[in-house]
């Protein structure tokens, strides 16, 4: 096991993500998350792996700011979102770029549309009521649709897409807003095995093209250490391995998961 401290493979450090003694109890006196620290700088992709109700996802929504964390501090690009409320939080939260499960397109706009929805926090609201969009945000949403691979698709409606499909204008949407970190939670576990290899790719891609930290929660270990640069074991809301795939061997898994039965 590797040292909590590892910043990926560097890249622009003000893309960083610091969680410092993170604490959220859903009940007092009972945390689900106790004492969570890691840091992520640039380009790297992170994921986070764990037993059903161990607090992944709390932890996400803890980054995001969905759930107010019990005590500890986040820290996304310099800024301590932890002690953010109102006007600043919902601006902070901008710089968050999310990618889900069931993918949360609206489902009777276009591709184009869906994906220009990641600049709505950045543009005056009169804009975003008529989306008109700028120019150069158009030109953007465009350039990205094209690196998912959905030119011909731009304009059909979004419910017109397979699953696969949708998650690819999902990651566009995400990266359309420039954010500082993008967190995926469970963005695989819809698609068949060989889409969300695909899926798994564009996510890196993206990290390293544009220096991004990607955090993505995921059941599927093998897919975890075929794509991720670092992968972070939970287990009853601690960590319990944090370091590059090639140090994870079946007894840290045993740790993370308990038992042994399951592993090949
Ligand atoms: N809103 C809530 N109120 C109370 N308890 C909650 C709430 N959300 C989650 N929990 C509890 O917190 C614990 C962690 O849940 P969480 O969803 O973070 O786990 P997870 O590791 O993401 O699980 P999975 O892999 O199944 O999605 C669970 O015991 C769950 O029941």
């Amino acid at each position: 096991m590797t040292s909590s401290s590892n910043n990926g493979n560097g890249g622009n450090a003000s893309r960083s993500l610091i969680v410092k003694d993170l604490v959220k109890a859903y009940v007092p006196g009972k945390p689900v998350l106790k004492n969570i620290s890691f840091e992520v700088r640039g380009c790297s992709t992170v994921a986070i792996i764990g037993p059903s109700g161990t607090g992944k996802s709390t932890l996400l929504r803890c980054i995001n700011r969905l759930i107010d964390p019990t005590s500890g501090t986040i820290t996304v690009a310099g800024h301590e979102i932890t002690r953010l409320s109102g006007k600043e939080l919902r601006l902070a939260r901008h710089h968050v770029g999310m990618v889900f499960q069931e993918f949360n397109l609206v489902e009777r706009l276009s591709v184009i549309e869906n994906v220009l929805c990641g600049r709505l926090g950045f543009v005056p609201v009169w804009r975003a009521w008529l989306r008109k969009f700028e120019q150069h945000d158009i030109d953007r949403a465009f350039e990205l649709i094209d690196m998912v691979g959905l030119t011909e698709f731009a304009t059909e409606r979004a419910d017109a897409l397979s699953g696969g499909q949708r998650q690819r204008v999902g990651i566009a949407r995400a990266v359309m807003q420039n954010p500082d970190v993008i967190m995926a939670d469970e963005p695989t576990s819809s698609l068949d095995p060989k889409t969300s290899v695909e899926i798994m790719g564009l996510l890196n891609d993206f990290s390293k093209a544009h220096d991004i930290p990607v955090l993505i929660n995921i059941h599927d270990v093998n897919l975890a250490k075929r794509f991720a640069d670092r992968v972070i074991g939970m287990s009853l809301g601690s960590i319990v391995f944090d370091g590059p795939p090639s140090e994870l061997t079946d007894d840290h898994l045993k740790q993370i998961y308990g038992g042994e039965d399951w592993l090949s």
